[in-house]
């Protein structure tokens, strides 16, 4: 198949992109109430109107510099096309999202019938309020039992993070079981399209992981190094088990991937994934957050060279950037760091994620106004940053590599 044609190929986290996953910030920003917004994952609660103006302009951006993007919400209804489909995809949606009253999963099936599949999708992401249905049946004591909870089925605010629910690595996908229950009905979309689209469905799109694992892995923790090495972060939302399962399956698929490198990160909330701390710009050249530096522990999983399946498990003992000079081949490594390592900046930058970059090409990268400090400094290392604006965008504490999942980069 030729280069253009490949549907899915990510071999570095800086080849030139050319396709990209994003999903527009829906109604489901609009069901973000104070009293539940730490199970939502959300520290505040963003302004729909202006999120979606930034957003058209991150994808206006890409557009702009070649990039074909792809909204989730679309490929989503494509995949449902077959009325079977869209039934089984429904059931899908109610078992997960936790409806288990059997008079309420009658009306709200009902319910979405009005929908054709384009507004089911956006109403299946957006949530369904209890007000929003006319009469409930009581059928079981579920049903009978009422609650302050004003949500029939929860909203799912966490879409506009392409990044973690599924994961682009080389031609392939690592479909993800999410951390938080919250975020876990996010994978059935991903699901679906590689099942169903008409893009992907006859290309037998080989799976690195499955969302029925038992041990959780987030896309925000997956870096391609280049085509031999991935980084995985063991973080807040990733387990050690699962990575040791995704390198068993990649490590001996027919990819050319010869190492792990698994980071072992502090498991808090403004670090919650690797790539909220340390993201690639360019060739060697990295951003990281200072404060991940001294309290990282690296370990590097290869092929076992005596039993056939087996992995080779081994703590690297030096600096980050000596690991990253042996395993990248690299004469020079360069950490940049957030705000430049001062305490206070570099603490509120991180914040709003300053070293979530999203690189469109080799020292070509999509950064958040705000964090002017490090943006700054990108530059100063010979990085050219395109920077959007972002005021309701980052309170959902995502920057523009967590919005975005690549399917297609050139390779290097
Ligand atoms: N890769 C990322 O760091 N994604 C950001 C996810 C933010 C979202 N509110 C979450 O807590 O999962």
């Amino acid at each position: 198949m030729s280069e253009s044609r490949k549907l899915l190929n990510v071999y570095s986290e800086i080849g030139r992109l050319k396709t990209v996953l994003l999903h527009r910030p829906g109604k489901e920003l609009e069901n973000l109430v104070p009293d539940y917004l730490e199970r939502l994952l959300f520290d505040d609660i963003p302004y729909l109107d202006l999120a979606r103006r930034e957003h058209d302009n991150f994808a206006e951006l890409l557009r702009g510099n070649g990039v074909e993007v792809l909204y989730l919400e679309d490929l989503a209804t494509e995949s449902i096309m077959d009325s079977n489909t869209r039934e089984c995809f429904i059931e899908d949606f109610l078992d997960e999202g936790n409806v288990v009253g059997i008079g309420t999963r009658e009306v709200l099936k009902e319910y979405f019938e009005k929908f054709n599949n384009k507004e089911l999708i956006d109403k299946l992401m957006a949530g369904v309020r209890k007000s929003e249905i006319s009469k409930l049946i009581n059928r079981s004591l579920v049903d009978l039992v009422d609650t302050n909870y004003p949500f029939v089925l929860d909203p799912m605010p966490n879409l506009y993070f392409t990044r973690d629910p599924f994961a682009t690595i080389g031609n392939g996908i690592a479909l993800n079981r999410m951390k938080t229950h919250v975020r876990n009905r996010e994978t059935i979309f991903a699901n679906y399209i590689f099942q169903n689209h008409p893009r992907f469905k006859n290309a037998n799109v080989p799976t690195w992981f499955d969302r029925k694992e038992n041990s959780p892995l987030e896309g925000g923790d997956i870096l391609v190094l280049n085509s031999k090495v991935i980084a995985v972060g063991i973080s807040a939302r990733t387990d050690a088990a699962a990575i040791e399962k995704f390198a068993e399956k990649i490590l001996y698929s027919d990819q050319p991937f010869e190492t792990v490198l698994a980071f072992d990160i502090p498991k808090k909330r403004a670090f919650m994934h690797l790539d909220t701390v340390f993201t690639m710009v360019d060739f060697g050249k990295f951003t990281i957050h200072p404060e991940v530096e001294g309290s990282l522990t690296v370990y590097a999983i290869t092929r076992s060279d005596r039993f056939y399946g087996e992995l080779f498990i081994e703590k690297e003992e030096s600096t980050l950037q000596n690991i990253l000079q042996k395993y990248l081949e690299v004469d020079k490594i360069t950490l940049i760091r957030c705000a430049g390592g001062n305490a206070i900046d570099a603490a509120r930058e991180q914040w709003s994620d300053g070293s979530n970059t999203l690189a469109i090409a080799p020292g070509e990268v999509i950064v958040y106004a705000r964090n002017y400090v490090t943006n700054k400094l990108l530059e100063e290392h010979g990085i050219t940053t395109h920077v959007i604006s972002c005021s309701e965008l980052s309170r959902g504490r995502g920057g523009p590599r967590c919005m975005s999942m690549p399917l297609i980069r050139e390779d290097l």
